[in-house]
């Protein structure tokens, strides 16, 4: 049983510990051939927030479509508590930058979509949708369609719906990439939020440096062909963080001075 989840937290404290190593892969395209990703080794423990951050084309998403189960690497292996990482679960939420929200079903059905496998009560089903309606801030807009919300309130529907099995492992590829500076900023604090009652391990990918400062405990720096762990910067201030922190302003400069050389 691959998808053993229950609407309630899935067991274990320790749940959503990540253990990537030594994955590669090469993609063949006509007569080029891409090291998207080379001997990458990473350990993410239960409950951590990690960033990803690095140049186009370094491989940071595929990376992320290997954590997910969507792709697999040429070399090495991924496991997720334990269990090799070789298909989607819905242990593993993910969320893109653009929603993908299905247009004809409205946020209520968007966000149940994920629970349709799962055991459980409908009644549990339908208090776990709202309470993460809630949760996201798209209260009274339970019956709306995709077409009637802003960027930012589909946004918070897709991490609703992420969100909705209690995968241990939650996965966000630029999630807020798509919006404003001000709504970007909201829900940034949105997930920290969300992050501190759900429990789940993040890995985001996030093109915006300041970003994967102000919410990360590790900020994961790639660099490009083949794509390769630069470095890692644990950040360790407390949070709420301040941008103009003298801390926060010499880590962005470190991170972006090692970008620039990449
Ligand atoms: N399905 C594919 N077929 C061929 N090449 C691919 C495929 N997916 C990714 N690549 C190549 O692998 C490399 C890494 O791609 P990936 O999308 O992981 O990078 P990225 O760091 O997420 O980039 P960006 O920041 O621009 O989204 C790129 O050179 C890309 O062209």
């Amino acid at each position: 049983m691959a998808d053993a989840l229950t609407l309630s937290r899935p067991a274990a404290r320790d749940a959503g510990a990540v253990a990537i190593l030594g994955v590669s892969k090469t993609f063949h395209v006509e007569n080029r051939t891409v090291h998207a990703l080379d001997d990458v080794s990473l350990a993410i423990a239960s409950g951590e927030f990690i960033s990803i951050v690095g140049p186009s084309g370094c491989g940071k998403s595929t990376l992320l479509r290997f954590l997910a189960g969507l792709d697999r690497p040429d070399g090495g292996r991924i496991t997720v508590d334990g269990e090799v990482v070789d298909r989607p679960s819905l242990k593993r939420g993910i969320v893109f930058q653009d929603h993908r929200l299905l247009p004809w079903l409205n946020v209520e059905e968007n966000v149940a979509l994920s629970l349709r496998s799962l055991a459980g009560a409908p009644a549990d089903k339908k208090e776990r949708v709202q309470s993460l309606i809630d949760l996201v801030g798209l209260t009274g807009f339970e019956k709306a369609l995709p077409h009637e919300l802003s960027g930012g309130m589909s946004q918070r529907a897709a991490i609703a719906r992420g969100l909705a099995p209690r995968p241990p492992l939650l996965l966000l590829d630029e999630p807020l990439g798509a919006l404003d500076s001000l709504t970007r900023s909201y829900l940034q604090d949105e997930l920290l939020a969300i992050r501190e009652r759900e429990k789940s391990t993040v890995v985001m990918v996030t093109h915006d440096v300041e970003e994967a400062i102000y919410l990360s405990d590790r900020v994961v720096v790639m660099e490009p062909r083949p794509g390769r762990i630069a470095a890692i910067f644990d950040i360790t201030s407390r949070r709420p963080r301040h941008r103009d922190d003298p801390d926060f302003v010499a880590t962005r400069r470190k991170i972006t001075d090692l970008l620039a050389t990449r």
